[in-house]
């Protein structure tokens, strides 16, 4: 692989976003959840300069010492001296010397982690000053988080190497789609894929599949990003977009689920802009105002995800007819609403959403932390086009945006390709 490196080529790595059907907050404390990724993904490229750089300019400077090609030889050792940093969804572009990085983080730098390990409160202020000599407009000021999990990522996989990396996003951020479990696993992915620990045709022009171990390493991995932009992640955000498909995830045991439901959701967003952290902070504070009341909520919502889980998985026991399922899966959402309501994370735009959809006996719930964001609606099988497009333009008038999304499809997959 670090052959492959030498000649400067590009590693793009991509993993989904995800709607979470039921236990959303109850599974940061060990409730059962159902989560499914959605055919909307987060890109990053990765591009090393090649080392051969300095030699050439070096050659061309002493065959010809013309001022243009002073400028150039200067612009271009520059460049391969620098970590870069575009995030073209937020129009921000971070650059550090690699000399700088060094000197901040030569601790991390000099003893590489042969294992995951989590970003210590000493590593995340040294990386926190390097964010901070970038200037963020205060409107984009959550993005600050992404950055430090960027840092802390990318140090620890790749040290303080120069590179080049963009990252393109087709999901709304900060919206309950897991944008940032999205962010994590496609940035550790693309990182894994341009070390030597991972081992990978990269002759082919296909998106490939990382081995059953690389993925689980970029899965630990994305878990200690999200730990810097969540606070307190359950897993199940980057573990759903690491392995696609459906899966259930209680007290951190993963289960795959097979369904041969059709659950259509639309997916409405609010366009409430909202913060995970925030979010799972306020729950965490009403838990310890009330213990005990809140522990039979998520044991609540425990029994919704393992009974919605049980309706939709395809079983010989599991013999009910599609419309029996919808209904059953339609009133474990509103149950699941009703508790999350409890736990203080629904907003008048959800509760709007739950009412509209409501006049036309669909079904709905926030999906993600909640506090704005996203709402699921459940489209039954049999449910006529009319209908959907009337309540997709009484939903649009209200000044949300409507979309219907493929729902477990895959999860994290690598592509090489384009060399400088
Ligand atoms: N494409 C991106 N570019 C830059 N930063 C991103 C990107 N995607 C996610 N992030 C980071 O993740 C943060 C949003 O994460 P947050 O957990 O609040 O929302 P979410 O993941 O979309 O929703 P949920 O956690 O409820 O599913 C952003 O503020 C930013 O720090
Ligand atoms: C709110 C939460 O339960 C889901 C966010 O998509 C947080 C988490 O599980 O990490
Ligand atoms: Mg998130």
């Amino acid at each position: 692989m670090s052959s492959m490196l030498t000649r400067g080529m590009e590693v793009k790595a991509r993993a989904p976003g995800k709607i979470i059907l039921s236990g959303e907050h109850a599974v940061v404390y060990g409730s059962a959840a159902v989560a499914a990724a959605i055919d909307l993904y987060t890109y990053v490229s990765i591009t090393f300069p090649p080392p051969s750089r300095n030699a050439l300019a070096v050659s061309l400077l002493y065959l010809e010492s013309h001022f243009f090609l002073v400028y150039f030889f200067l612009v271009w050792i520059d460049s391969s001296e620098i970590l870069s940093l575009q995030l073209r969804d937020v129009g921000l572009e971070f650059s550090w010397p690699t000399k700088r990085i060094r000197e901040t983080l030569s601790q991390t730098i000099d003893s590489p982690a042969s294992a995951t390990t989590s970003c210590s409160s000493e590593t995340m202020k040294l990386i926190t000053t390097l964010v901070e000599e970038h200037s963020i407009p205060e409107s984009k000021i959550e993005i600050a988080a992404g950055v430090v999990a960027f840092l802390w990522l990318y140090t620890s996989i790749q040290g303080d190497k120069p590179a080049r990396i963009v990252v393109s996003s087709e999901l709304p951020l900060a919206s309950g789609l897991g944008s940032s479990a999205a962010y994590c696993v496609s940035l550790s992915g693309a990182l894994l894929a341009s070390s030597d620990s991972v081992n990978l045709d990269f002759s082919s022009e296909d998106w490939l599949s990382l081995g059953e171990k690389e993925q689980k390493l970029a899965n630990e991995w994305a878990f200690e990003g999200e730990k810097i932009i969540h606070g307190k992640p359950s897993g199940i955000d980057n573990t759903v977009s690491t392995m696609g498909n459906l899966i259930k995830l209680e007290s951190g045991a993963l289960t795959s689920i097979k369904s041969n439901m059709p659950l259509k959701m639309l997916i409405t967003d609010t366009r409430v802009s909202r913060n995970t952290k925030a979010l799972i902070t306020s729950v965490a504070e009403r838990r310890d105002r009330h213990p005990d009341t809140m522990t039979s909520v998520f044991t609540a919502v425990d029994y919704i995800s393992n009974e919605l889980a049980s309706t939709i998985q395809l079983s010989s026991s599991n013999d009910l007819a599609v419309v029996e399922k919808e209904e059953k899966v339609e009133e474990l959402m509103e149950m699941n609403q009703g508790l999350l309501q409890c736990m203080g994370v629904s907003h008048a735009s959800i509760e709007t959403v739950i009412s509209t959809t409501h006049k036309y006996k669909l079904s709905s719930k926030l999906t993600g932390a909640g506090g704005g964001g996203c709402v699921l609606t459940l489209l039954p099988a049999l449910l006529s086009a009319s209908v959907v497009d009337a309540v997709t333009a009484e939903l649009q008038q209200c000044g949300f945006r409507c979309f219907i999304a493929g729902i477990g499809g895959k999860g994290l997959e690598i592509r090489f390709g384009g060399r400088l």
